[in-house]
């Protein structure tokens, strides 16, 4: 998908509403595990029967499939597969390797499954990022200041001249080949940081997780990040949405934690 594209999908829903579908085997109603050989499937094809008008973006966190196994896999597949072609797709992997290796995960989201886009960790430099941006349609997603309370371990450490690990990050990979396809991952937890985050990249699309169950707002994030005319933000909840009912109607309360971000989003859009 193209940025415009996806610029102009988000105007049309006003939302930029990425759904976390992170399913866990164990949070899953329990007529579904009764009822299908799938329960991951079905409980994620209600999900997106549901907020499809809702959300541009569906992220798939690949753990939650990987750990329980080939049915993970399989359900994965499907699920990707059920995804509208007009709604965005992450593999939210946090893949990154030596540039051998780093080609075959690539291959893995890229050409096995048609993934629009991968969530990929700097730690390893520019040959573990460069294989994934060799696909021409496809975006990477570099993780620069997670959402979690371990990202105050290295991220925001500063060298010598006063730049913090996660400046350095956005800073350098603006200079790699291709890097017009890149966006980067910044957590809603860390509100104060969001302005400057968004100088230094004013025409990139930031992947927003955090919002709700680890406190970020999509208030605060709109207000400090948004950037007029072409939004650039896809922000995620998983738990919030996906979890907001456990019963026969899961999927309808579902659509209403959605729609109360959505409209939160429509205020800016
Ligand atoms: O910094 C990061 C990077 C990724 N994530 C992922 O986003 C979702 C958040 O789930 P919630 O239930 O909305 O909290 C999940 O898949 C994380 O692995 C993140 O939270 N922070």
């Amino acid at each position: 998908m193209t940025r415009q594209e996806l610029i102009n999908q988000i105007y049309r829903k006003k939302s930029c509403l990425s759904i976390g579908l992170d399913v866990d085997i164990n949070r899953i109603p329990s007529h579904l595990i009764e009822k299908y050989d799938d329960p991951v499937f079905e409980f994620n094809k209600q999900i997106i029967d549901h907020t499809m008008d809702l959300c541009v973006c569906y992220k798939l966190n690949i753990a939650f499939y990987e750990s329980i196994g080939v049915e993970g896999w399989s359900s994965l597949a499907k699920t990707l597969e059920y995804i509208p072609a007009d709604i965005f797709t992450i593999a939210d992997a946090k893949r990154g390797d030596i540039g051998n290796t780093s080609k075959m995960y690539a291959r893995t989201f890229f050409d096995h499954m048609d993934f629009d886009s991968i969530t990929v960790a700097p730690y390893m430099g520019v040959d573990s990022v460069a294989p994934f941006l060799e696909f021409k349609e496809k975006w990477v997603i570099l993780l620069a200041l997670t959402s979690n309370v371990g990202s105050r371990d290295f991220q925001h450490h500063t060298d010598r001249k006063g730049e913090a690990l996660y400046q350095k990050v956005i800073r350098e990979s603006q200079t790699w080949a291709e890097s017009d396809r890149m966006m980067y991952v910044v957590g809603a937890t860390h509100p104060e940081k969001l302005k400057e985050i968004r100088a230094l990249v004013p025409h990139h699309f930031l992947l927003i997780p955090g919002v709700g169950a680890q406190g970020g707002t999509v208030d605060e994030v709109m207000k400090n990040a948004h950037v007029p005319d072409a939004c650039g933000l896809l922000i995620n909840s998983s738990r919030g949405v996906i979890y907001a009912g456990d019963d026969e109607d899961f999927a309808k309360k579902s659509r209403a934690a959605a729609m109360e971000l959505q409209q939160e989003m429509a205020a800016y859009l």
